[in-house]
């Protein structure tokens, strides 16, 4: 018997989102794997042969490109910031909908103007989007790496402007910032290694279940 398919599923904020879609891709997962105190990271399905684990969603991406796992769901986010040539994305799964964006304390943005800047000194978290986004326009960004909190560093003088993901806008409300320039729409996808795709023939039904899963998704 082949070694089982593995499908790399990111925890955190996508996990809830991501549950009911495997569902609904007739993949579902033992109990403990949607309780975020569950210590175990791989775990069983009802569908022998095809296994998931559980990873933070920046590495989603890395055990997927080196082939540790066939599968993945991740952040178009992500995708951008690693470019990995490894990874195939078919399908667009419509959930984890939300946008990188430039941000700057509310003071600052009364009075600036994104059109004439030369130079920008950035905390963020995906620092190749970042420079290939403002070098496309001529600018050069400085970009101070965070994995978090990005929204602390205009307050405490670490960066003056950040670049996170956006949702309700809440976060950045709550610590005095304002959105100044949209990057990009972000939303997650299924990811397949592309070596993986060629030579397990499983995968292909598997990528079909979940185009259909999102496609029932967008008909309810
Ligand atoms: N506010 C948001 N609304 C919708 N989707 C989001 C939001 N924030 C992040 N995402 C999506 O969820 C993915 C994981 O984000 P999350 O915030 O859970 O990661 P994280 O907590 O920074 O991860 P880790 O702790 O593993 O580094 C992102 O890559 C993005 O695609
Ligand atoms: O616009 P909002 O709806 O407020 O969402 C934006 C927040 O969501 C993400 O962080 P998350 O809450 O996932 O935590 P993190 O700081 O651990 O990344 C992102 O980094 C923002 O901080």
């Amino acid at each position: 018997m082949s070694d089982p398919i593995i499908i790399a599923v990111p925890k955190g904020r996508i996990l809830s989102e991501a549950v009911p879609l495997l569902k609904r891709a007739g993949i579902v997962p033992e109990a403990a794997f949607s309780d975020e105190d569950s210590r175990a990271l791989r775990f069983a399905t009802e569908t022998p042969g095809i296994d998931l684990i559980r990873v933070r969603a920046f590495d989603v991406a890395t055990f997927v490109a080196h082939g540790a796992a066939q599968l993945g769901i991740v952040g178009s986010d992500v995708l951008s910031e690693f470019d990995y040539s490894e990874l195939y994305a078919p399908v667009d799964l419509g959930i984890g909908h939300c946008r990188l964006s430039v941000a700057e304390p509310a003071a600052l943005a009364e009075r600036d103007d994104p059109r004439g800047w030369s130079h920008v000194r950035i905390a963020t978290k995906y620092p190749h989007v970042t420079a290939a986004h403002f070098e496309a326009r001529g600018v050069q960004a400085e970009c101070v790496k965070l994995n978090g909190a990005m929204e602390l560093a205009p307050l405490l003088g670490l960066a003056p402007r950040i670049v996170d993901l956006v949702s309700s806008g809440r976060t950045l409300k709550e610590n005095g910032l304002v959105e100044v320039e949209v990057i990009a729409q972000v939303s997650s996808r299924l990811v397949v290694n592309r070596a993986a795709f060629k030579t397990r023939p499983e995968i292909v039904p598997l990528v079909e279940r979940f185009r259909q899963a999102v496609a029932q998704e967008v008909a309810a």
